[in-house]
Formats: structure tokens, C-alpha cells, sequence
């Protein structure tokens, strides 16, 4: 039995293998994304893919763009596997279940049923949260302020009001039930010992499943509400208009008790989902940016110098305004590129044969498309680990080379969200401060990238300086 989880299948004995002992030794150290890649870049920048056992199962971790390409495009090649395939039993399978991000075919095409809400973004909801980011940023002056959790608590906020109609108000209340339970469940799921040794998955978690049970309540009380604060027909009324919000038009979907789009279930995954991917990707995001912009002050200014060309005295930009921006677009982009707040995508598994250069990747292989790698590569990028703005300037990167949101039919249903968040953020914060970091901070020489454990890349708590502009 041993010897059948640990044998080499026949079609992957000449791919390169990563070494399993580094990879138990990065999550024991707690390593960040950069430190994993110091160790498997050289074998994954010559031959594009590698193989790695873990967890009774050799995988393959791809960073070649012709792989990466057919592996978005092709999705009934490549489709994503299940939680519950993945990680029978786990608490990650129970509480995301199969929603619009992991799920394939008809299923993923039903919980799409928010997409018109991405079309219609309401923007005042977005520019009054972040005003309220400004109110709370005016108490300090001129001294450090931790950036990672502030910038949580505001992107919560902002997902909850622009998508579920529901007011976190994590920005004036850090102690949020919600917010706690929130964040020590995500402790829990990403715990990575039941990652690499999933049997455990079969002793019961009592703790973790009490505060997953305590989080569904409230999700269950998010819905409550707002059916409540609905009348009838309300719902109906603004799906014609579109002005629906995400969570409508999933209570929409769910509302025929014959034979509903999304079960009651459903809608509790995809809400679980979706206040993942909806914050804490955009929260790392920022962090990381202003970090970039705080040590690169040159860059600062030219963002600086734009937001006020563009904008005159208007405080935040409207549509027009977000294209001109063209420098502030780079510096996005960039940000994304060296730290992409999803380093890899979730797995897929090919339903055939694939034949990639001399080997055959045999049909049911785990495939990790591995998009940190590709953006660090330096067969993508010169000077990959350097912070460029400019070389977005004419998109002459391969498009498979930049995979933040993800590619194909099931790239990033958000991006635009998050996208008018992190501008509109930009804009009131530049304008407004001068953004250093401090000179004792634990990230001087380098960003101190945490352990990706539960699926989003981000650095340590990060304080930074925010100075008011004279001018
Ligand atoms: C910087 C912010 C964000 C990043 C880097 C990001 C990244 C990604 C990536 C890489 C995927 C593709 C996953 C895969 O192919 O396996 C994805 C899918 C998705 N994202 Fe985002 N995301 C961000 C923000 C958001 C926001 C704000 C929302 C919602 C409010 C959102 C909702 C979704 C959904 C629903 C999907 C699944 C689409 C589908 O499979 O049909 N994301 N995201």
C-alpha cells in the first residue's frame, strides 16, 4: 500500500521533482511565497513544470505559459477539483462546499447568477466606506499605523455594503463578533497540518466546527435581514433595473422552494466564498502597494503627480478619470505582479492523457498552476524581483505571464471590483499623505511575506508612516 501512494506513475519518472523534505520544512519555518520559490525556481525556470509528493499523491506544479494557457482555456480538459475530492471530511470542504469559485460546469455557470451585479457597481457605497477609512486615519498624524488589519477591516466594510447590502462597520467597531469569529475560523482552515497529513481530517475539530456553526448563523442572519428589509416584489423590481446587489441575486436564485438555482446551502457557500475573495485578496493587495509606494518615493510622487493632473479638485475618479490614470494602472498591475495576492490557482486535474514535451502527464494528475512563479520567473520578466511600473507601459508581456486574476472564462468575477477599490483608495490617500516606512520596521530590507495558508498571499502586519501633505 505504502509503495503504491509513494511510486512514481510511469508517464511523470523524467519530470524534475521538487523536493518534499523542503516543502515540510518551509511550513514548519512558516516560509513565505518568495522563500519556496528560492528553492524550486531553478528546476521550474528550466523545464516549466515539477513534481512534488505530498500528501500521498505526486502533483505538478506548472509555471510553463503554453501549459498555463490550456489549463485556463481548456476547462473540461482541465476542470477544478472539489474541495471535497481534494480534502475528504476537512473543515475547508464543510464551510466553502462547492461554490462560484470551486465548482465546474453547470454548477459554476448557476452560481454566476451575481454576475450582472459586477456590472453595476455602486460606487458611493465604495467612496462614502472609504471616506470613513480617511475619518479614522485623521486620529493619527505623523506617527506609525499598522496597514494590514486597517486596510481588512476597511475592504470587509466596503465588500459588505457594495455586495450584501449588510454594514460590518469593522473600520469603527475592530471587535466585531463577526470579524473575530471570522478570523480565527481562518486560523483553523488554514491550519497546514491537515493539508499535509489529511487523515486527521477523520478526528473530529469540535472548536473549529463550533465557530464555522457560529459563522453560518450569522451568515444566516445577513440573509434574514435582508429579506426582511425587502418587500415583496422589491427584489424582482431591482434585478430589472440593475441595481440589485450581489447577495439579491443569489436570494433570487434561491427563492423558488420547487426548484431553486442555488440551494439554501448554496447561497450560505457562495456567501462564505465570497467575503473571502472579495476582501482579503483586495486587503493584500493594498498592503502591498502602499508598501511598494512608501519605499519607492520617486514613484509615490509620480502617482501623486497624476492623481492631481487627472483629478483637478475632484476628490475620487469617476470611470473616464480611472483610465487616465494610466502611471497609477502600472503601478496596480506591478504591485500584482510581484506580490499577486492568489499565488496559485486552485487545483485542477486533467480528465485525459496530456502529452507535454517528452512526458505524458497521466489522466487525474493534481495540477498546481503556480502564478507566483510565473510572475518571479525570469523567462517572463527581466529583472523579475524589481518593482517597474513602466514595464506595463505597452503590455509587451506574454498575457499568460501575468495570471493575478486568473485567465479564461473563469478569471476573476471581482476584478473590476477590487480593481475600483484599490484606485479610488490610492487616489484619497496620495492626495491627501505623504506615505513613508518606519525606520526600525522588520520589513527595511525586505516585505516579510506569512505563510499563504489559507490561499491569499500577504505580508506580516506592516506599520507605515502617513504624513500630511503640505502642499
Ligand atoms: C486583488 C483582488 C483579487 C484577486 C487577486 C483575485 C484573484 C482571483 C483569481 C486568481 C481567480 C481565479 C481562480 C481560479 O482560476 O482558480 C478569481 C476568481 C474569482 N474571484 Fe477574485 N480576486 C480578487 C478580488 C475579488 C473580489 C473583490 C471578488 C468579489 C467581490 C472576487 C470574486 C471572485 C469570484 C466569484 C471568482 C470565481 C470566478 C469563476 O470561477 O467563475 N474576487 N479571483
Amino acid at each position: 500500500k505504502i509503495y503504491q501512494k509513494i511510486r512514481v506513475p510511469e508517464g511523470l519518472k523524467n519530470i524534475p521533482t521538487l523536493s518534499f523534505l523542503n516543502l515540510v520544512i518551509a511550513i514548519f519555518a512558516k516560509h513565505g511565497m518568495d522563500k519556496r520559490w528560492e528553492d524550486i525556481r531553478e528546476v521550474l525556470e528550466k523545464d516549466g513544470i515539477g513534481k512534488i509528493w505530498f500528501d500521498g499523491e505526486w502533483s505538478i506544479v506548472i509555471t510553463d505559459l503554453g501549459l498555463a494557457k490550456d489549463i485556463v482555456t481548456k476547462t473540461d480538459l482541465y476542470p477544478k477539483s472539489l474541495l471535497e475530492e481534494l480534502f475528504p471530511r476537512s473543515l475547508v470542504a464543510k464551510y466553502y462546499g462547492t461554490n462560484v469559485v470551486i465548482s465546474n460546469g453547470d454548477v459554476s455557470l448557476e452560481a454566476r447568477v451575481t454576475y450582472p451585479a459586477f456590472r453595476n457597481l455602486p460606487v458611493h457605497v465604495f467612496v462614502e466606506s472609504a471616506m470613513k477609512l480617511l475619518e479614522v486615519m485623521e486620529e493619527v498624524d505623523n506617527e506609525p499605523i499598522e496597514v494590514k488589519s486597517l486596510m481588512q477591516r476597511y475592504t470587509l466594510d466596503v465588500l459588505g455594503r457594495a455586495a450584501f447590502g449588510f454594514d460590518f462597520n469593522n473600520l469603527e467597531n475592530p471587535k466585531n463578533v463577526f470579524v473575530t469569529t471570522y478570523n480565527e475560523l481562518m486560523k483553523d482552515l488554514g491550519n497546514p497540518l491537515y493539508f499535509l497529513l489529511s487523515f486527521l481530517n477523520y478526528f473530529p475539530r469540535t472548536k473549529a466546527l463550533n465557530k464555522m456553526a457560529k459563522l453560518n448563523g450569522l451568515f444566516d442572519e445577513i440573509v434574514e435581514k435582508k429579506c426582511e428589509s425587502m418587500k415583496s416584489g422589491e427584489i424582482d423590481k431591482k434585478i430589472n433595473n440593475g441595481t440589485a446587489d450581489l447577495l439579491e441575486y443569489m436570494i433570487q436564485a434561491s427563492s423558488d422552494p420547487e426548484n431553486p438555482t442555488l440551494t439554501s446551502e448554496e447561497l450560505r457557500y457562495n456567501l462564505a466564498v465570497f467575503m473571502f475573495a472579495g476582501h482579503d485578496t483586495t486587503a493584500n493587495a493594498l498592503t502591498t502597494v502602499l508598501y511598494l509606494l512608501a519605499i519607492h518615493k520617486e514613484i509615490q510622487k509620480k502617482v501623486r503627480d497624476e492623481i492631481l493632473r487627472v483629478l483637478g479638485d475632484d476628490l475620487t475618479p469617476s470611470i473616464e478619470q480611472q483610465k487616465e490614470l494610466k502611471y497609477m494602472n502600472m503601478v496596480i498591475n506591478e504591485n500584482l505582479r510581484l506580490y499577486p495576492p492568489a499565488p496559485e490557482l486552485q487545483r485542477r486535474y486533467n480528465t485525459q492523457d496530456v502529452k507535454f514535451h517528452n512526458h505524458v502527464i497521466p489522466a487525474k494528475t493534481n495540477l498546481i498552476l503556480f502564478v507566483y512563479g510565473i510572475h518571479h520567473s525570469s523567462k517572463n520578466w527581466e529583472n523579475p524581483e524589481k518593482f517597474i511600473p513602466e514595464r506595463f507601459e505597452n503590455e509587451k508581456h506574454d498575457h499568460y505571464a501575468w495570471l493575478s486574476f486568473g485567465g479564461g472564462n473563469r478569471s476573476c468575477l471581482g476584478m473590476n471590483f477590487s480593481l475600483l477599490e484599490q484606485r479610488l483608495t490610492l487616489c484619497l490617500l496620495l492626495r491627501k499623505y505623504e506615505i513613508s516606512l518606519p525606520e526600525d520596521s522588520i520589513h527595511k530590507d525586505k516585505l516579510q511575506l506569512e505563510p499563504d495558508n489559507t490561499g491569499t498571499m500577504g505580508p506580516y502586519p506592516i506599520s507605515l508612516i502617513f504624513k500630511r501633505n503640505t502642499h
